[in-house]
């Protein structure tokens, strides 16, 4: 070891020996020429990338025998370890090849010296040059070396990491695991920093160089890509998990090799692998725990912890440690109740429930927080798009994801942001109305005169008071705001006037000439229907100390972010009947994360123009407001528009954007209440797209009353008929299905409802055939 010491010293500035073997002998260490270690020192010009993919290097390991071998390392390991293998007979492992081809590359020259060979295995694979002793980085799957001339050329931009280019897509060796992530010298002067950590990044998080999961077998079942996520994501995984044969018992949590006892103990419940085999450990005392016949030592340990073992008795043994006998329903203990016993069991190196173990199973509930390697990072997280257009209820669907699956929806700058504007946009309410005051009193003056042509003018104060005019004190304040507004001046006097003016305000809003603007309300096209709600608490609302509450945040309008986006990161809680008993798919279900992206369509841009960024997204949640059948608003150019033809315009030019053609998209109708208010004085008709609307009614029964015929409602005929047009126009536009939901955004369960609606539609896609499968069926109806 001396020798390398004093090798590497000798040559300082010089690139040092790559992967010096253990024992230099010091004779050739003093025999390497300064100009072949000079060789290896980076040359001003680095070579350009080989775009073209060169040869897989010959080599004695190919990936997959690499690969094989290890399963067969595992399978003779099994062979040999106990009887409980013996019967282990599972067919769909393919044996490996017990003779894999020794040498695929011959040496043709058999009288070579061995110094020969040496300088052959060393040198760089691509240009043959160099010894072991000349800096050199390996690919993880084949082993080929090379210089670092050639290692770009070799290797190409690195997308999986440090692979040859021919061996991109191939697994790494598993004795290569280790490595991965951890760059090399060579890299380091090839590379920038930036560009290092990239590599190493993907080196670390791409799929191809992760565990397969095929490579794990757990209670004789190799596991799914689902299992293995849901296996490496709990609280508790099995660390430094490697290819081979496990048991798991699912209800104590216990983990171990296949024949072998308990070496940890990791998250309990999880439904991986197949079911636990009495002979899993290869247990000889006749004791069960959880039906599996543990091992003399587990059965020492239960002695020590004073477990009563005679006559061989069958316990269940929870993940907390209780543990009962089988068919009795009391609780006999806690094997972990004693201090001695952790203390013993290290001694016996048995494994002991770890800190951050919570045997209740409430994991499942802090799965947001969970620390996931980027790869199954990526792989769970479902992203939603939800939009629609301006008005139809999108901001308010995204604060009730908020509410309803974050713990904490809003942080405290966030609320302390919408306090403002909540304040602010009461003098936006006034001014809608007060602006609409002045319009309604000039009209029914004006219509005042022409009932009265020819009256004589003499009492003239009397003529020019109407139902809408306020009193003079009152009228100088509302020409005051009207002025400030209109010059976009109210920042000025916000919010420090304003909460000053909040009792004059809430004055104004009382009067009557207020109130009977506020009654033709249906023709204030810019007021929202939540301005009741706040201008009600102005003084309140207009207090510095006043904190919104999560009723005023949902209600609030604007809370929109500049640029039109806006994303919460959530998963769906399980609900009270799931959690209960969780099976299989739904316990992968509370893995998978959400992304809820809201985009307002001013973010859109034209044409819908910045669509194309969201080429990952699973499903696109569009929203409509059912109330805006009669509704109206005014364009840019002061044309005046149907607002549900204008959402169907928007509609027609998302579903038909190229960048979800294979998109699901989910309808949602909301302001569903609103439509139950509206549909029986305001037919559906006033909608042009409507105009063939012919619902089967009963003339004398009220709106909510039930049909005669089929028991609905005439909000619900509404509904159904808006809901199988748009189902329509989408299989016209795109000859898919359109999903459908109906909403009041402003109630949570109503929300709750439709967003869960969307995971079960990513759930049909992922259970979907492939369009080549004809065998089964997929339904067409239209029906919603
Ligand atoms: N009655 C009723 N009101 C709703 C419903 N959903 C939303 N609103 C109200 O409708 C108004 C508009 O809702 P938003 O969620 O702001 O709509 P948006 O799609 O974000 O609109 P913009 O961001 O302004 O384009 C708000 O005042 C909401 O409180 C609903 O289901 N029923
Ligand atoms: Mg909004």
């Amino acid at each position: 070891m001396a020798a390398e010491f004093s090798f590497a010293d000798e040559y300082v500035g010089a690139p040092l020996p790559y992967d010096l073997p253990e024992a230099i002998p010091i004779e050739i260490a003093d025999q390497i020429p300064i100009a072949a270690i000079a060789t290896a020192s980076l040359s001003d010009d680095i070579p350009v990338v080989d775009p073209i993919p060169v040869a897989k290097p010959p080599s004695t390991t190919s990936p997959t025998s690499v690969f094989e071998n290890s399963i067969h390392d595992l399978s003779s390991e099994l062979k040999n370890s106990s009887a409980a293998t013996s019967d282990f007979t599972d067919s769909s492992f393919s044996s490996p090849d017990p003779d894999p081809d020794p040498d695929p590359d011959p040496d043709p020259d058999p009288d070579r010296d061995a110094d020969r060979r040496v300088q052959k295995q060393h040198s760089c694979h691509r240009c043959s040059k160099g010894s072991r002793f000349t800096e050199k980085e390996t690919c993880l799957v084949c082993n080929a070396k090379y210089c670092i001339n050639c290692l770009l050329r070799a290797m190409g931009s690195m997308p999986e990491g440090r692979k040859c280019v021919s061996c991109i897509g191939s697994p790494v060796e598993d004795s290569k695991r280790e490595r991965l992530g951890k760059s090399s010298r060579m890299l380091r002067r090839l590379l920038s920093s930036l560009e290092v950590e990239q590599v190493m990044r993907a080196e670390r998080c791409c799929e191809a160089n992760q565990l397969r999961p095929e490579d794990v077998c757990v209670n004789r079942k190799r596991l799914s890509p689902e299992e293995m996520v849901l296996l490496q994501s709990c609280p508790c995984p099995p660390q430094k998990l490697k290819p081979g044969y496990y048991w798991y018992d699912k209800v104590s949590g216990f983990w171990g090799k296949e024949g072998h006892k308990p070496d940890k103990i990791i998250s309990p419940n999880l439904n991986v692998g197949g079911s636990l085999m009495r002979n899993a450990s290869n247990g000889n005392t006749g004791i069960l725990i959880n039906g599996r016949e543990i091992t003399k030592v587990e059965m020492q340990m239960l002695k020590w912890a004073r477990v009563q073992c005679a006559g061989n008795p069958h316990f269940w043994v929870n993940a907390d440690g209780t543990y009962q006998e089988e068919g009795q329903k009391n609780i006999k203990g806690q094997i972990w109740s004693r201090a001695t016993t952790k203390l013993l069991c290290s001694f016996l190196s048995l494994p002991v429930p770890s800190k951050g173990a919570n045997p209740s199973g409430e994991e499942v509930n802090n799965m947001l927080n969970r620390n996931l390697p980027d790869y199954i990072e990526h792989r769970t997280l479902q992203k939603l798009l939800l939009t629609g257009f301006h008005g139809s209820g999108t901001s308010t669907i995204f604060k009730q994801a908020k509410f309803l699956y974050r713990s904490v929806p809003f942080s405290e700058e966030e609320r302390e942001s919408i306090k403002l504007i909540i304040q602010s946009n009461i003098y936006s309410y006034l001014c809608i109305l007060l602006e609409g005051r002045e319009r309604f009193e000039e009209e029914s003056l004006a219509e005042k005169k022409k009932k009265q042509p020819h009256e004589p003018s003499g009492t003239d104060e009397c003529d020019s008071v109407t139902v809408y005019s306020i009193c003079p004190r009152l009228k100088a304040f509302s020409d005051w705001l009207l002025k400030v507004m209109a010059s976009g001046n109210l920042e000025d006097i916000f919010p420090a006037a304003t909460r000053e003016y909040a009792p004059t305000v809430a004055e104004l809003w009382k009067d009557p000439a207020i109130q009977a603007t506020y009654n033709r309300r249906s023709e204030l096209l810019l007021l929202p229907s939540v301005a009741s709600y706040f201008l009600e608490r102005v003084v309140d609302i207009s207090r510095m100390e006043y904190e919104p509450s999560d009723m005023d945040i949902l209600y609030a309008d604007g809370i929109t972010s500049s640029n039109g986006l806006t994303f919460t990161d959530f998963f769906f809680p399980p609900l009270p009947y799931e959690a209960s008993g969780i099976d299989g798919a739904d316990q992968q279900d509370t893995l998978l994360r959400y992304q809820l992206i809201g985009l307002h369509t001013k973010g859109l841009g034209e044409n819908c123009k910045w669509l194309d960024m969201f080429e990952d997204i699973r499903v696109v949640i569009f929203c409509i407001s059912l109330g805006d059948y009669d509704e109206y608003f005014e364009d840019a150019s002061g044309i005046t528009l149907n607002k549900m033809m204008e959402s169907k315009r928007l509609f027609e030019s998302m579903v038909t954007h190229e960048t979800f053609d294979q998109v699901d998209f989910l309808l949602i109708l909301n302001k569903y209440d609103i439509l139950e208010q509206k549909i029986d004085r305001s037919p559906l008709t006033q909608c042009d797209w409507f105009d063939d609307y012919n619902p089967v009614s009963s003339r004398h029964r009220p709106n909510n009353d039930r049909n005669r015929n089929d028991g609905t409602t005439k909000a619900q005929q509404a509904f159904h008929y808006i809901a199988v047009k748009f189902k329509r126009l989408f299989a016209t536009l795109t000859g898919r299905k359109l999903y459908v939901t109906s909403s009041n955004s402003l109630d949570s369960d109503s929300v709750d409802a439709a967003l869960r609606y969307a995971r079960e539609i990513l759930k049909w896609e992922e259970e979907r055939p492939s369009p080549n499968d004809f065998s089964s069926f997929e339904p067409t109806t239209l029906s919603p």
